[in-house]
C-alpha cells in the first residue's frame, strides 16, 4: 500500500479554497513540484496561477461525468473518472479483468488498492504529457480513499451534485453509450414531482444522432437491481466522504434544478465562472 500511496502523486499544484476568482493559466515554471506524499506547501504563490484540483461527488446517475467533463474543457484540466479507468481495465482483457467484472456488475466497489493503482497510473501518464490540475469524478468514494488523497495533494473544492433518488434511477436506466464514438446519451424522459416542497424536476432525453442509434449499448451495471445496490453502497460508503470534506469547509452542495440547459448555467454561476473562461484558456 505504501508504494501505491507514493505512486499517487499529484500531477500539479494546488491552491487554497478560492473559487471566486482564479485564472485558467498553467502553473508557472518557477513553481517547483512538491515531493511524493508531501502536502503542497507553496506560500507566496499566487493562487490565481495554479490549475484547479477539484473532486466531483454524487450518487450514480447524478451527472458527475457530464458536468465534470464540461468543466474540464472550460478550465483546461483533465477530467479523470475512475469509473472510466475501471471500464478500460475491464475491456483490456487483463488478468484480473474477469474478477473486476464480477465486482462491478454486482454494483460493488472495487478495492481501494486496485482503484488507487489505476488512478496513480493515470496521473503518472498525464504528468508525462505535461498535464496539470484535474477534476476527479468517482474518486474518492470511501473515507479511506479521501484520507489517502489528502496525504498526497490538496483538494481545492468538492462539488456535491444532488438529485432525488427517483430521478437517479430513471437516469441510470436511460443511459446509453455509443460503442463506436463512446459518447453518452440518455433516452429517459424525466418528469418527477419534487419531494418535501422542492420544485418539480423535468429532463428532456439526450438522444443520439442517427448514425449512433444502431450502436447504442447499456452498461452492464445499469440494471434496476444493480443501480439500487449502487445507491445503497453510495449511501453507506460514499456519503461519509461528503462529511469528510464538509468538515474541511470544501464541500459545495449543488441541487441540480433539471437537465443540462437549466443546470449548467446555474453551476457556472455558483462557481463564479462563465463560458468566456474557455476562450481565455484557449487563448492563453
Ligand atoms: N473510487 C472508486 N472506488 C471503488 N470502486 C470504484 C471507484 N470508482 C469506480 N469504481 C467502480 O467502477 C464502477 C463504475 O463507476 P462509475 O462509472 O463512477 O459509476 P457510477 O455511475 O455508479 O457513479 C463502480 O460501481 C465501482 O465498481
Amino acid at each position: 500500500m505504501a508504494a501505491a500511496i507514493r505512486r499517487l502523486r499529484p500531477s500539479s499544484f494546488s491552491f487554497s479554497f478560492v473559487t471566486r476568482s482564479f485564472s485558467t493559466a498553467a502553473a508557472p515554471e518557477t513553481v517547483k513540484p512538491h515531493l511524493y506524499s508531501q502536502k503542497p506547501i507553496s506560500p507566496g504563490v499566487d493562487p490565481k496561477n495554479r490549475n484547479v484540483q477539484w473532486v466531483f461527488l454524487g450518487c450514480p446517475g447524478v451527472g458527475k461525468g457530464t458536468y465534470a467533463s464540461r468543466l474540464s474543457t472550460l478550465l483546461g484540466v483533465p477530467h479523470i473518472a475512475t469509473g472510466d479507468l475501471v471500464r478500460e481495465e475491464l475491456n483490456s482483457g487483463s488478468a484480473f479483468s474477469k474478477q473486476l467484472a464480477e465486482i462491478v456488475n454486482q454494483g460493488r466497489l472495487v478495492s481501494d488498492e486496485i482503484i488507487i493503482n489505476l488512478l496513480s497510473k493515470r496521473l503518472e501518464a498525464g504528468e508525462g504529457k505535461g498535464e496539470s490540475g484535474f477534476i476527479l469524478d468517482g474518486f474518492p468514494r470511501t473515507v479511506r480513499q479521501a484520507g489517502i488523497l489528502d496525504e498526497v495533494t490538496d483538494i481545492d473544492l468538492v462539488v456535491n451534485l444532488k438529485l432525488p433518488e427517483k430521478v437517479l434511477i430513471e437516469k441510470c436506466l436511460g443511459r446509453r453509450i455509443c460503442n463506436e464514438c463512446g459518447k453518452n446519451f440518455n433516452v429517459a424522459s424525466i418528469d418527477v414531482m419534487g419531494e418535501n416542497g422542492s420544485p418539480r424536476i423535468s429532463m428532456a432525453p439526450l438522444l443520439p444522432p442517427s448514425h449512433c442509434v444502431s450502436k447504442l449499448i447499456t452498461r452492464a451495471d445499469d440494471t434496476e437491481e444493480v443501480v439500487k445496490e449502487r445507491l445503497r453502497i453510495y449511501n453507506d460508503k460514499s456519503q461519509p466522504v461528503e462529511d469528510f470534506y464538509r468538515s474541511q469547509g470544501k464541500l459545495l452542495e449543488f441541487d441540480l434544478p433539471g437537465g443540462i440547459p437549466e443546470s449548467w448555467p446555474k453551476l457556472l454561476e455558483v462557481l463564479n465562472l462563465d463560458e468566456q473562461d474557455e476562450k481565455q484558456s484557449v487563448a492563453a
